[in-house]
């Protein structure tokens, strides 16, 4: 639904308040950002709906923490539209620019915090800026930080905290004038695996109790496949992939190879080395041990890994089977919907492995 709001700077500002279902809270298209003469972002097409975490992935440079800036105004693009709640980011000034910011908290790797405001301070700041009276003030801290876990905290200094409490504050801090949009530009680098584990469950609990849209850019991949429901991969500042994590992590496409680098796998050159995806449905069901005695064969076992998301947990096998077998493996992989792909090793070339296939009628 379109609603006009009026600002006391008398700007008028066409806001689109979601209720429909499905609308897109944050939809970026075809957007381009330079610094002089360098493209950073290279027409890139996002689509956020109300209430997902969605993590921005890419190298070092691709462009990630601009588009961020993007999002909340911080930077501005030459081509394409980004649209906060149907706005167009680029047409507000003034004091709607700011209420567009104040729809929207931000937190960083170094946590930003005021070293010499105690942790009440700093989450009320914001607040204080926005005037609001010193009674709501106290109350919104004071639940904010029951929120965040640490309110025997309240009088302590920055200097005395963890780097989780650190960012557990500036959380709190980035959640004081309610947000809908979350920024998180990684979040979690500066801590260790167990303390990023503590972030990453807070943000889930508050995308769950809150319902706010948070959007994740981050180098590691533990903190995607446990909080985002969609990723995007950025490359030198074009979008390369996007859409649900499970699906893009089990796939492997190009862009997540070239992120994350391929693994070392002991691989047999006798034989064909097979990869079995293991979908939510395919992990649910002993599919493997079943092949092996519905079609009474052997195989090796080389390697495999279970990684667990959001929702489920899932992962890859890999086998390896003597090539006499191949067909009847093959049939059996698509009658059960079974995802599988076969991978080479070193020694073997992939016109080997076709002469092969061939040679033993496999098609
Ligand atoms: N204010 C700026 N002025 C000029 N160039 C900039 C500015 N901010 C970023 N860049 C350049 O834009 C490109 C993208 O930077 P950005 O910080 O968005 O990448 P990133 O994907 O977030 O990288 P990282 O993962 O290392 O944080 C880089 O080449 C960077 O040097």
């Amino acid at each position: 639904m379109w609603q006009l709001t009026l600002f006391d700077d008398f700007s008028v500002v066409a806001m689109f308040s979601y209720g429909t279902g499905g609308e897109n809270l944050i939809q970026i298209k075809g957007l381009t950002k330079s610094f002089g003469d360098s493209q950073v972002l290279k027409g890139v097409d996002i689509n956020i709906p109300p209430g997902m975490i969605y993590g921005l992935v890419g190298r070092s440079g691709a462009g990630k923490s601009t588009l961020l800036r993007c999002i909340n105004g911080l930077e501005t693009y030459e081509e394409g539209n980004l649209l906060v709640e149907g706005v167009d980011v680029k047409s507000l000034s003034g004091k709607a620019a700011r209420e567009l910011r104040k729809e929207i908290g931000m937190i960083f790797q170094q946590f930003s915090l005021l070293t010499r405001l105690s942790v009440y301070e700093n989450i009320a700041l914001p607040l204080k800026c926005w005037k609001y009276s010193n009674s709501y003030i106290d109350n919104k801290v004071k639940e904010l930080l029951e929120m965040i876990g640490i309110p025997d905290k309240i009088h302590a200094k920055p200097k005395e905290l963890s780097g989780g409490q650190k960012q557990r504050v500036a959380i709190a801090r980035a959640l004081a004038m309610n947000p809908k949009i979350l920024l998180c530009d990684e979040a979690t680098s500066a801590l260790d695996p167990k303390t990023a584990k503590s972030i990453t469950s807070l943000l889930n609990q508050i995308n769950q109790d809150l319902g706010i849209t948070i959007v994740v850019v981050t180098h590691q991949m533990s903190v995607l496949r446990s909080v985002c429901e969609e990723i995007a991969i950025l490359e030198n500042g074009k979008l390369e992939v996007s859409g649900p994590v499970e699906e893009i992590f089990l796939k492997q496409p190009q862009a997540l190879k070239n992120l994350i680098g391929q693994k070392d796998l002991v691989l047999l050159h006798e034989g064909i080395n097979i990869k079995i995806l293991l979908s939510h449905e395919i992990s649910c069901q002993p599919v493997i041990t079943r092949m092996a005695r519905e079609l009474s064969i052997d195989f090796m076992i080389l390697g495999g890994e279970m990684e667990s998301y959001q929702k489920h947990t899932l992962g890859s096998i890999i086998i390896n089977i003597p090539s006499e077998h191949f067909n009847k493996v093959k049939e059996y992989f698509i009658k059960n919907h079974v995802m599988w792909e076969i991978v080479q090793s070193n020694e073997q070339s992939s016109a080997e492995v076709d002469d092969h296939c061939l040679a033993m009628n496999f098609g």
